[in-house]
């Protein structure tokens, strides 16, 4: 079985046991069919994910690795708020006519901001430092901006990481970790997939800073099932998981700008049966 899969069996089983229901709170999103989308949740689960030993992607189905590298290469390298610069279809429920989901994610990553050293944005600012001062214990981007939070359609979810490079004993390379900080989290839609993300970009900076991938840390304050996707959640947490798949990043690629969605591979990776249509409380 996949340590992914472990971690996501055992957190779906904690969250429908010992969860509690927002049902009959005063809930912001709703399904398709305005009824109001209530969860059960769990207020600050943590999961630790080890790089270096597997890639955590489910094998219960399969997550869509190509997409969700779009999406996050769409934020951290493109630094694009618009919905048209996206290979899928995801975002669309969010965005305004012309295709932006306003000041929110790529917006506030592509904002420069003035350090000593001149103007930089944040993805900037993390590869400088990895690479001139990696033992710092400054290294972090944070998008949950307060002044700017009226100008976004949906405020951030994933919002902050926090780099960390250790020097393991004996290793040639320097290693680098992270702590991936998430307010919110659609446990069937987006769990997964958001962890999938930030391994790719631990696995992306540390090649391009010359470094390995070593832990993945996911705080997250509100981990919720939607109502209606419990019996799904009930169904997917039964089946056979598999042995983790083989990733591989393209190693010719140095500059983190220089990564598409194509240098990201999978080998022998067998997964049950994707589910069809997925509701997704807006
Ligand atoms: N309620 C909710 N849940 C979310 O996960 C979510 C939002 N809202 N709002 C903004 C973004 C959009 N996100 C989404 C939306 C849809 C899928 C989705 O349908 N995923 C499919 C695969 C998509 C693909 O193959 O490209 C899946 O099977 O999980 C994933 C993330 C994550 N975010
Ligand atoms: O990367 C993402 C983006 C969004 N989500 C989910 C988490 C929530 O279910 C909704 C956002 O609703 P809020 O009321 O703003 O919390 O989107 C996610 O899991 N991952």
């Amino acid at each position: 079985m996949s340590l992914a899969d472990k971690i996501f069996i055992d957190m779906c089983k904690d969250i429908l046991q010992n969860g509690t229901s927002t049902e009959g709170e005063k809930v912001r999103p709703r399904w398709e069919d305005g009824a109001p989308a209530y969860t059960v949740k769990k207020f600050g689960v943590v999961n630790r994910y080890d790089l270096s030993k597997e890639f955590p992607i489910l094998t219960l189905r399969r997550t869509a690795l190509k997409s969700a590298t779009d999406e996050l290469l769409w934020i951290w390298q493109k630094k694009s708020n618009n919905v048209k610069d996206l290979h899928s279809h995801i975002w669309d429920e969010w965005a305004d006519k012309d295709g932006s989901i306003g000041k929110a994610y790529g917006y506030q990553m592509g904002v420069k901001h003035q350090y000593k050293e001149g103007m930089m944005d944040q993805i900037d600012r993390v590869i400088f430092d990895l690479k001139n001062n990696p033992f710092s214990r400054r290294i972090m981007t944070n998008i949950y901006v307060h002044q700017d939070l009226h100008e976004m359609n949906l405020y951030p979810c994933a919002y902050s990481m926090t780099f960390n490079v250790t020097q393991k004993k004996g290793a040639d390379k320097l290693t680098l970790n992270a702590i991936l900080n998430q307010r919110s989290q659609d446990v069937l839609a987006a769990n997964n997939w958001n962890v999938v993300q930030y391994s790719v970009l631990v696995h992306m900076l540390a090649q391009a800073c010359d470094m390995e991938a070593g832990e993945l840390i996911h705080v997250i304050a509100d981990a919720h099932i939607y109502d209606r996707h419990i019996p799904i959640i009930e169904e997917l947490i039964s089946r056979q998981p598999y042995d983790a798949p083989v990733f591989t990043l393209n190693p010719d690629v140095k500059d983190f700008y220089e990564f598409t969605r194509n240098d990201v591979k999978l080998e022998n990776y067998v997964t049950g049966p994707q589910i069809e249509n997925i509701p997704i409380a807006i």
